[in-house]
């Protein structure tokens, strides 16, 4: 190997570096943003490559569970976590205030999809999707406390298939129960309970399953950026719901579902966070807090981000 200072390898090097660096490393690196790679959060993120926020995050597209560890572990800055793990980790966390993924009663993508009547699932063998946190967590509170039952649990792939060759029933989220709800379970013959619905008519109350939250640290490093990040979030999701014929029509296009019944999906999940879904969020966390890792009085707070500021620059 030629080491001598005239190899071209060197001297470009040396030429960089005298010259204080041609290609210096980026002054400020973007945040890191998480992305959950499932229909429900896509009018959150469409707008943002109208607007060009796009350029200005590091997107990280994953499933739920995923995006969860990544938030908590600090490889992520930014992003959509499983309502239950902001919980748990309340302390490293803050919450982003008006954006969640959530219904006021049928949310059509988080369900339970059954062989028998939910009351004849005691002791029956329940398959619990490993991509879900929050959902799971709910259907085992309504079997529990609604129906009186308690079923054998157990955590694998969200795989409908192989779930019903196992088990008597399975709760799913995402595309995955999407499709089993309007595709699968009607040709099968098997029941669908939607998880939403369920939750309206025992509370009154809507139901939120992820929020989107910063690590707290980071917040305290960069209010801006955040502040700009969420602000790219909102105005994204304002304009998708304006456009959700569009966006409906060009989703549909990779999809195997119809345009009409993704506009019908999008505009069925409920993206804020208002009082109505915090006053949610405050009972399924009375009611689930002592078994599920977090105090029953633990609160969601949004953080106070200001008025909507101007266009994202970061
Ligand atoms: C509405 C949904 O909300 C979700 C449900 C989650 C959960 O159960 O932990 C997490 C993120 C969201 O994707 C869905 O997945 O369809």
């Amino acid at each position: 190997m030629d080491n001598s200072p005239s190899s071209p390898a060197r001297s470009t090097y040396d030429a960089t570096a005298a010259a204080g660096g041609a290609h210096p490393p980026s002054r400020r690196t973007r945040p890191r943003v998480g992305h959950i790679q499932y229909l429900n959060c896509l009018p959150l993120y469409w707008g943002l490559a109208t607007s060009g926020a796009l350029l200005d995050v590091e997107l990280t597209k994953d499933t739920p569970d995923a995006l969860n560890d990544k938030l908590v572990r600090g490889d992520l800055d930014i992003g959509p976590i499983s309502l239950v793990e902001f919980l748990r980790n309340a302390d490293d966390l803050v919450a982003l205030p008006d954006i969640a993924v959530g219904c006021d009663g049928p949310v059509m993508s988080c369900v339970i999809v059954s062989q028998l009547p939910l009351e004849q699932l005691d002791r029956a063998r329940v398959a619990l999707g490993s991509a879900s946190r929050t959902s799971v967590r709910l259907a085992r509170l309504l079997l529990a406390e609604r129906y009186g039952i308690t079923p054998d649990y157990y955590t694998c792939p969200p795989d409908l298939s192989l779930m019903m060759q196992e088990a008597e029933a399975a709760v799913l989220i995402g595309d995955a129960a999407l499709r089993a709800n309007l595709h699968y379970a009607p040709k099968l013959g098997l029941q669908v309970h939607d998880l939403g619905q369920m939750w309206k008519e025992w509370t009154g109350l809507p139901f939120v399953f992820a929020v989107w939250a910063a690590r707290r640290e980071y917040m305290e490093r960069e209010p801006e950026i955040v502040s700009k990040v969420h602000e790219a979030f909102l105005d994204s999701r304002d304009l998708s719901l304006v456009e959700v014929t569009k966006v409906a029509e060009q989703a549909a296009r990779w999809e195997a579902l119809e345009a009409s019944v993704l506009e019908r999906y999008f505009t069925t999940l409920d993206f804020s966070l208002g009082e109505r879904q915090l006053e949610g969020i405050a009972e399924f966390a009375r009611r689930t807090g002592p078994v599920a890792g977090y105090p029953a009085d633990v609160r969601v707070r949004p953080a106070d981000l200001g008025s909507r500021p101007g266009e994202m620059a970061v």
